[in-house]
């Protein structure tokens, strides 16, 4: 019981965090204001968390432990690889419009700069990903003729990047799915067979 009741608080100091970081930024942010936001002392905080660089690395990791359970998620349902694709991307863009903790995760990357606490390369691990996805595509013939893995990656991360991005400055990321769809309808041309 104590060790669940201690997974939930630290679930619960995350998302204040992350919901914090978003709004206010990294800068903006204090541990005081995540213990205010989550109804805690300071010092409960800090026993989970014994720093606000501790908790900037936790947000942003578990921005990114999304990833691999969505993706088991999308295999569980047998569609093909280029299929699979699809259906993980789209259900990233609306994990960006809905989760707290991946959208704190996202503001604290582009901050990286002014982050102390060492944060992971952003970007790589989607283009590792979505390079293997479209090599098993390719392989299971469902990638048109002539197209690099590789080079579809970079564009297909790019793309989510920029369509999650611009959607979070204009519309805070309520059209997100529209336009993500919106992309991924036209990338479809030049990626199927
Ligand atoms: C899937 C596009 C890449 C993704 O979008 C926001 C963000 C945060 O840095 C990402 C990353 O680092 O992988």
């Amino acid at each position: 019981m104590h060790q669940e009741r201690a997974v939930q608080t630290r679930r619960q100091i995350l998302e204040s965090a992350a919901i914090l970081f978003d709004q206010n930024g990294y800068a903006g942010t204090s541990v005081k204001d995540v213990a205010d936001h989550v109804g805690m002392t300071k010092g409960a905080v800090y026993f989970h968390y014994p720093s606000k660089e501790a908790l900037t690395v936790a947000v942003v990791q578990a921005h990114y432990d999304r990833w691999p359970r969505l993706l088991e998620a999308v295999q569980a349902e047998g569609l093909g690889p280029m299929d699979t694709l699809v259906e993980l991307l789209d259900r990233t863009a609306m994990t960006f419009r809905d989760d707290a903790v991946v959208q704190g995760g996202a503001r604290l990357m582009m901050e990286q700069p002014l982050v102390e606490g060492s944060l992971p390369q952003p970007y790589v691990g989607w283009v590792d990903l979505i390079e293997l996805l479209l090599t098993q595509a390719m392989d299971a013939g469902e990638l048109r003729e002539g197209v690099s893995p590789t080079a579809a990656a970079h564009t297909l991360v790019a793309a989510f990047f920029g369509t999650q991005h611009i959607s979070a400055r204009l519309d805070l990321r309520v059209d997100l799915v529209k336009r993500w769809e919106e992309a991924r309808d036209l990338l479809s041309y030049a990626l199927r067979a």
